[in-house]
C-alpha cells in the first residue's frame, strides 16, 4: 500500500518536474535512483540507473525504474531508451540480495511481483530500448539487458555478463529461461544457466548475449547511432514485429503471475536456500578482505 502511495506521487511529481524542465529544450527527471535525460537525437531518453554501490535492484530501485518506463511510455515524443549505468565499472549486480534473504514471505511476494512487473513493462515496451552496457552485469543485470532490442557493450574484460543465479544456489525462474532461449538459442542456455556461466566480454558477443562490443569511451555514441538506426523503421511495423515475436514469452507469465509468485516466495523461504544466499553474502565480503 506504502509503495503504491508513492508511486502516485513519484509519478504525479515527475510529470511536474518533467514538464516545467521541457522549456529548456533538454528534458530531465530523476527519482533518486533513477536518472532520465531526453537530450541528443529527438525522441530519445537516456535512463541511467544510480544505486550505488553496485545498481543492485532493491524494491526502491525497481518501483522508480517501473515508474519511470511508465512516465516514458506514456510521453508520445519518446520513440527510444538507452538503458545504462552511472555507478562506474557496473552496469547492475542484479537483484538485491537482501530483498532475498531473511525477510518475510509477505516481502518475497511483493518483491518479486515488483520484479515481474519490471520485466513485462521493459520486455514488451513499444519504445525501442538500447542497453549501453558499461560494465559487470551479471542475473538480473543481464536481464535488463536482454530485455533490450539491442544490446552494446563496453570491451573490457574485466566486466562479465551472463545469468548465473545456478552460482548462487539459486535457480532462474522459466521466464527469465525463456528469454535467455529466444537471445542465445536453447543448448547455449541450457549450459549456461546450469554452469552459472558469466561471460567475458568476447564470448558474450560469441554466444549472442550481447550483440556489439566497443571501447569503454565509445559505449555511450555507439549506442546512440544504433538508436538512430532502429529509429529510421517506421514505429507501426517495428512495433508489431516485436509484439509477435514476444508475445509468447510474455503471455507465459502473464497467465501464472500468482503461481509463480508463489513458486519463488516457497522457493527462497526454504532454509536451504537462505543457507546459500548466506554463504554466497559472505563470499562477496571475503572477497573485500
Ligand atoms: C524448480 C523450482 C524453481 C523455483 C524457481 C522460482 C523462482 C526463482 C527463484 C529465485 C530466483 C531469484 C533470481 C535472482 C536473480 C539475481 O539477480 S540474484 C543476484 C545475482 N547477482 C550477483 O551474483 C552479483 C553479486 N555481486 C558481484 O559479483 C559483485 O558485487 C560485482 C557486481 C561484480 C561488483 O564487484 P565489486 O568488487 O565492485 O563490489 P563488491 O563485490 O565489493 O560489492 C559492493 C557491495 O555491494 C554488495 N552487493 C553486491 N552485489 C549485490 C547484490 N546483487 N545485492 C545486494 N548487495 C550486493 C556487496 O555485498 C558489497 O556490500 P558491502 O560488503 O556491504 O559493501
Amino acid at each position: 500500500m506504502a509503495l503504491a502511495a508513492a508511486r502516485r506521487l513519484l509519478l504525479h511529481a515527475g510529470s511536474r518536474l518533467g514538464r516545467r524542465e521541457a522549456v529548456d529544450g533538454a528534458r530531465r527527471f530523476a527519482n533518486k535512483r533513477v536518472l532520465v535525460e531526453t537530450e541528443g537525437p529527438a525522441g530519445v531518453a537516456v535512463m541511467k540507473l544510480r544505486n550505488p554501490p553496485v545498481n543492485s535492484l532493491s524494491l526502491e530501485c525497481l518501483t522508480e525504474f517501473t515508474i519511470s518506463l511508465e512516465k516514458l511510455e506514456n510521453d508520445k515524443s519518446i520513440r527510444g531508451v538507452i538503458l545504462t549505468s552511472e555507478c562506474p565499472g557496473i552496469f547492475s549486480a542484479g537483484l538485491d540480495l537482501l530483498e532475498m534473504y531473511g525477510r518475510n514471505p509477505a516481502h518475497y511476494a511483493e518483491y518479486w511481483k515488483n520484479v515481474q512487473e519490471l520485466w513485462l513493462r521493459l520486455y514488451t515496451s513499444n519504445m525501442i530500448l538500447v542497453s549501453a552496457i558499461n560494465g559487470a552485469s551479471p542475473a538480473g543485470g543481464c536481464l535488463l539487458a536482454l530485455c533490450c532490442d539491442y544490446r552494446v557493450m563496453a570491451d573490457n574484460p574485466k566486466y562479465t555478463i551472463g545469468l548465473n543465479e545456478s552460482l548462487l544456489g539459486i535457480v532462474a525462474p522459466f521466464w527469465f529461461k525463456d528469454m535467455y532461449v529466444n537471445t542465445i538459442g536453447h543448448r547455449e542456455a541450457e549450459r549456461a544457466l546450469q554452469l552459472g556461466t558469466l561471460f567475458p566480454p568476447a564470448e558474450a558477443l560469441k554466444v549472442g548475449v550481447v550483440d556489439e562490443l566497443v571501447p569503454e569511451d565509445k559505449v555511450h555514441s555507439k549506442a546512440r547511432s544504433v538508436m538512430a538506426k532502429w529509429l529510421a523503421i517506421p514505429d507501426h511495423s517495428r512495433q508489431l514485429t516485436k509484439n509477435m515475436m514476444r508475445k509468447a514469452t510474455a503471455d507465459n507469465l502473464i497467465k501464472q503471475r500468482e503461481a509463480d509468485i508463489q513458486n519463488f516466495t516457497s522457493f527462497i523461504s526454504k532454509d536451504s536456500i537462505q543457507k546459500s544466499l548466506h554463504m554466497y553474502l559472505e563470499k562477496l565480503k571475503q572477497k573485500k578482505g
